[in-house]
């Protein structure tokens, strides 16, 4: 066992005799039940009752502050519905100020059922070692890897001895490592990482060690005003964006990512699924933790059960926006409703049965509390369908009925503020006429453009006509996806996805929609003529 720095008596590193090695038998797996004919009844009522609960062992130090570590491993995990045991590979004392001391904690002995294993602080080559051994002797079903070396203080948390272990034994079993800039750097003999294109050839490089799949963390990368990653599966890199949040409270954030990675895999996500969860899990944490205080040093924890305290935000909504989603956007309107004698909560399931793949409700002229009664049907119901629900305007219908985000126009309440109020994890569309207002939309954090009238229309009075070359110059002026709105139905909508613009994803729909009698036939007609329609450009 590697030499400790000079532990206080209350960290003196614990070694276990060979007997008293931590053994992990998987006391959580399913009991066996012997199979006498007998105990058949009881048997199948236990089997109706069991439900899996997805499960993440951690392989990580212990840190004393509670923000980072095995502590922040069972938290992010529990957060997401994870159940996390521990294996505990090293003590450290820390606090926000930094770390003041450390020492292994044992060596041998480790064994698992199935689970997905998350490592984290692996303090000397030796535990590196004995780890990737029990890893032969019992396969996992996933393996997360985040290569500790640094801590986020820019503490050292694990040596240059463990470096080549990393790479030669623990790596190639890795189904995804998750290394920051500084981490890649190191495993990469100390290359310099200042670029997006400096990241993609690190996660390549690393990527040919023998993971399935690598995630380098832009966080700290300077002069970035989002937070952006590099994933890649050998075959394609994506950029991750995410908003960076300015506070002090990053303590931890890289331990909370690859947990939450693992806790996703073990709910049965793909891995890039997994990574993007896990991206907004940390990004949705940190805004909500961003003003909170705890100890005077210079990096503080944050609150991993964030959404226990704000029920109006719940985790429901925290998939990632998918600008496909906006291929056909279904948006009601009270008056046609009523008009054909038909519920909001009836309009929109017409429209998901028909093919919408997101759904605004626009109420102008209904009351407040009917209103909400409404979106909140409609919640459950798109929710059940997995089809996102946005509320035109009112920003507090959508807090109220936890919606999926909002829409809003240059006359409505500023994009940024409504983004204050809903956190990261909402969805915020903006109307925007000119390039002008498509770059402040972006500026301001929404997350699509709304952009019409492309057609004369009656639903919406005094709003001028863009036609194809307004739209054409917002579309190239937007970095957000762009939906087409304004007198769009099945004779012309053909023609507005022929622009073959490459971010105009789709077109927003009301009166085509609901000023019909049936409105899923409709749904169904121009959901047909968009799909012929993108085939052909
Ligand atoms: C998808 C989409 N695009 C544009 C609008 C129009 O929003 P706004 O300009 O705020 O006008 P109102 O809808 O509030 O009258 C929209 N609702 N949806
Ligand atoms: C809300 C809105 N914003 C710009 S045009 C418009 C109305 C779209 O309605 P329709 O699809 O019936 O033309
Ligand atoms: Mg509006």
């Amino acid at each position: 066992m590697a030499s400790v720095s000079a532990p206080s008596a209350a960290l003196a590193p614990h070694r276990p005799s060979a007997s008293a090695a931590l053994l992990f038998p998987c006391p959580y797996s399913s009991p066996r039940v012997s199979p006498s004919p007998t105990a058949q009844p009881r048997r199948l009522a236990v089997a109706a009752r069991a439900m899996p609960w997805p499960h993440v062992l951690t392989v990580a130090g212990s840190d004393s502050g509670a923000g980072a570590g095995i502590q922040a491993d069972i938290k992010a995990s529990a957060a997401l519905g994870a159940y996390c045991s521990s294996v505990i590979t090293a003590v450290t004392a820390q606090n926000t100020v930094g770390v003041q001391a450390r020492g292994p904690c044992c060596t041998g002995g480790v064994r698992w059922g199935a689970a997905q294993v998350k490592t984290g602080m692996l303090p000397s080559a030796g535990i590196v070692k004995v780890l990737c051994e029990n890893l032969r002797k019992f396969p996992v079903k996933a393996l997360v890897v985040d290569p500790v070396m640094v801590s986020t203080s820019g503490d050292t948390l694990s040596g240059p001895s463990t470096l080549a272990t990393f790479r030669e034994e623990l790596f190639p079993m890795a189904d995804i490592v998750t290394p920051n800039v500084k981490e890649a750097s190191k495993l990469l003999g100390d290359v310099s990482l200042q670029t997006i294109s400096d990241m993609r050839s690190a996660a390549e490089s690393i990527y040919k060690l023998g993971p399935k799949h690598v995630l380098v963390k832009g966080g700290d990368m300077p002069d970035s005003t989002d937070a952006i990653d590099v994933f890649f599966d050998g075959n394609e890199f994506i950029e991750l964006r995410g908003l960076r949040i300015k506070t002090r409270n990053t303590h931890g954030t890289g331990c909370t990512l690859a947990s939450c990675i693992a806790a996703e895999l073990a709910k049965g996500a793909t891995m890039l699924h997994a990574v993007e969860v896990a991206k907004k899990f940390v990004e949705s944490a940190l805004y909500h933790s961003k003003d909170l205080v705890i100890g005077n040093g210079p990096q503080g924890p944050f609150d991993h059960l964030f959404s226990l305290k704000s029920p109006l935000r719940k985790m429901g909504s925290l998939h990632k926006f998918n600008p496909d989603d906006l291929f056909l956007y279904a948006v009601t309107d009270s008056g046609m409703n009523k008009k054909w004698g038909r519920s909001i909560k009836d309009a929109v399931k017409a429209a998901i049965e028909g093919g919408a793949t997101i759904v605004q409700l626009r109420e102008k002229d209904t009351e407040t509390r009917e209103f909400l009664e409404a979106a909140k049907a409609c919640v459950e119901i798109c929710r059940s369908s997995g089809v996102p629900l946005l509320i035109n305007d009112r920003i507090d219908v959508a807090l109220a009925c936890n919606a999926d985000g909002v829409h809003v126009g240059q006359s409505d309440m500023p994009a940024w503020e409504v983004r204050e109020l809903l956190g990261p994890g909402k969805i915020i569309g903006v109307s925007c006429k000119t390039p002008a207002q498509a770059e402040q939309a972006w500026k301001d954090g929404a997350d699509y453009i709304g952009s019409g009238g492309v057609f004369p229309t009656t639903t919406k009075a005094n709003n001028p006509t863009l036609g194809f070359e307004g739209l054409r110059a917002v579309c190239s002026a937007s970095k957000l996806p762009v939906v087409a709105i304004g007198g769009i139905n099945t004779g012309n909508a053909g023609s507005v996805m022929e622009l073959g613009l490459p971010n105009l994803k789709g077109v927003a729909v009301v009166s085509a929609l609901f000023d019909r009698e049936c409105v899923a036939t409709e749904t169904r007609s121009l959901r047909s003529i968009l799909m012929n329609a993108c085939s052909r450009s």
